[in-house]
């Protein structure tokens, strides 16, 4: 392949992964709206921040949702419990502000 044609390849591939992430960073955002807002309610109601039995049926479904698109399953539970440990972790800390912090993670 002449060198021109690879570095004209390299940054049509490189454009495109520039909009995935941008997409990425976008998508995160939102579920981070959400989750702030599921946070203030189980603060108000005095709900524990972490839900096993969710996170457990999430892992499966998207551990399925991953070996369908060719995305390694491992890779795809270890990218979700990444986000969810920082997610439990502004719910820690929105009860905590909540003034129902102690008895939040007492109930986990
Ligand atoms: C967002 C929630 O809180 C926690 C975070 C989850 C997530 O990021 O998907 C899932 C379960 C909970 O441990 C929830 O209970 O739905």
């Amino acid at each position: 392949m002449e060198p021109d044609t690879a570095r004209a390849q390299l940054m049509e591939l490189r454009a495109s992964i520039d909009n995935i992430d941008a997409a990425l960073i976008h998508m995160l955002a939102e579920r981070f709206r959400c989750t702030k807002a599921v946070g203030v309610l189980k603060a108000r109601n005095d709900l524990p921040p972490a839900d096993p039995a969710r996170e457990k049926q999430q892992i499966e479904r998207l551990r399925r949702l991953a070996d369908e698109a060719n995305l390694d399953p491992d890779f795809a539970e270890k990218f979700l419990n990444f986000i969810i440990r920082e997610v439990i972790r502004h719910h820690e800390a929105i009860a905590e502000q909540h003034g129902n912090g102690d008895g939040a993670k007492a109930a986990t």
